[in-house]
């Protein structure tokens, strides 16, 4: 049963089709990597699985629900229970600690403040982040981390990263790959990953492109 599925949506700027017939489907535990080039829309489709822009033909299923039919509310409800993102540049706030940058996302869906505190911490003990450091303070990679636990605070159906590890140096590169791709197995969601880091990708279970609006599988199952 996928937990993600993406059926031959359209999406057009201007006269322009960034989507067009694009396609996707995955399995809870297991990840895509999409790369393609400069401008072709990757980053479009990651808005349009994220329901903040709607496509203009398909659906997108996640958690059973077909996101594109959704209010504004219920979208965002939807949004907050089953979906994590992490942005290039980990979009922390820096006035935050780490362990509060986490917890707030777990705030704003609800959870009390204990829970969200404690659920924070044990995160980012997981994925090997002081707690003690200032957010400002903090590495790319570390950074990244952090971004990652915050995604996951939630415990998304559907974990997305638009270019992940684009501002980070080549050893922390390979780190946050390797932690990003081992959370579909660990924390039981699926992963999408924009990248255009070829070894990135090549991470990923299902390797795609996005071409002429579409996403063309370039790789087989492993
Ligand atoms: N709301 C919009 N209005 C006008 N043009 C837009 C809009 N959104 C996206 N575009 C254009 O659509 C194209 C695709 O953008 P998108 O960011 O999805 O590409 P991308 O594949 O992620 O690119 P990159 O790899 O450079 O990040 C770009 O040419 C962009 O300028």
């Amino acid at each position: 049963m996928p937990v993600l599925d993406v059926s031959d949506i359209a999406y057009s700027v201007a006269d322009r089709a960034l989507l067009s017939g694009a396609g996707l489907s995955l399995p809870s535990g297991s990840s895509a990597s999409v790369m393609g080039p400069s401008g072709s829309g990757k980053s479009t489709l990651l808005m349009c699985l994220l329901g903040l822009i709607r496509p203009m033909a398909g659906t997108i299923t996640i958690a059973g629900t077909d996101i594109t039919g959704l209010s504004a509310k219920a979208l965002t409800a939807h949004r907050r229970k089953h979906m994590g993102m992490v942005f290039q540049f980990g979009e922390l706030l820096p006035e935050l600690t780490p362990v509060e940058n986490v917890m707030l996302a777990a705030l704003l869906s609800g959870e009390a403040a204990d829970a969200a505190r404690d659920r924070a911490e044990s995160l980012l003990a997981e994925l090997n982040v002081s707690t003690s450091a200032a957010t400002g303070a903090l590495s790319g990679g570390e950074r990244q981390r952090v971004a990652v636990a915050r995604a996951l605070v939630n415990e998304p159906t559907v974990l997305l990263a638009d270019e992940p590890t684009g501002s980070l140096d080549s050893e922390q590169r390979e780190a946050v790959a390797n932690l990003l791709f081992a959370m579909p197995r660990s924390h039981g969601c699926a992963l999408v990953v924009v990248t255009h880091d070829a070894g990135v990708a090549a991470r990923a279970d299902v390797q795609l492109r996005l071409v002429d609006g579409r996403l063309i599988r370039v790789e087989g199952l492993r």
